[in-house]
């Protein structure tokens, strides 16, 4: 892991003259990581009925059903608004909107539950990449703290 050197905590290109180049992990990558993840997905046909809220006049037992409603709009608007700290919450608002559908759908051979069933085997897929070196530059940047205040 990455480690600051004694030099390295004062202002780059000070007098020790030029500085190792240090190359540290991205703890803000994800936002993009899932911003374009989400791009992706809402052009995937199987999204279309998951892309906004389900209207009450279409289904009106739905909100009978399902206690918290969720949608890949919402999801976007919500990381648009920077409403998520890390991607941990917004795998967890994702997966809320496949788990709606398995609860609601009367059938688990339905159309619309059989989209969640490939979209969400693709957005595991994608996420855990994002999720795994999100935590990897956390720690990295936790160490880097710890190696500040020693060297205070
Ligand atoms: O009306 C919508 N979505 C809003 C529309 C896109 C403007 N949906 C239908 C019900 N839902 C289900 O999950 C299932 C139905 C049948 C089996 S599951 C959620 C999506």
């Amino acid at each position: 892991d990455f480690c600051l050197q004694e030099e390295d905590t004062e202002a780059p290109g000070t007098s020790s003259g030029h500085r190792l180049r240090q190359v540290v992990p991205d703890r803000d990558a994800w936002k993009e990581q899932c911003k374009n993840l989400l791009n992706y997905i809402f052009e995937c046909e199987d999204s279309e009925p998951f892309r906004q809220p389900v209207d009450p006049q279409n289904y009106p037992d739905y909100h009978g059903i399902i206690d918290t409603p969720m949608d890949f709009g919402s999801v976007k608007k919500t990381l648009g608004e920077d409403r998520y700290e890390n991607p941990i919450e917004l795998c967890k608002d994702t997966r809320l909107i496949f788990a709606n559908a398995k609860a609601y759908t009367p059938n688990k051979r339905s159309k619309i539950y059989s989209m969640t069933l490939r979209l969400s085997a693709f957005f595991e897929e994608q996420i855990r990449t994002i999720i795994s070196e999100y935590k990897t530059a956390v720690k990295s940047s936790d160490s880097h703290k710890r190696a500040a205040v020693k060297t205070q």
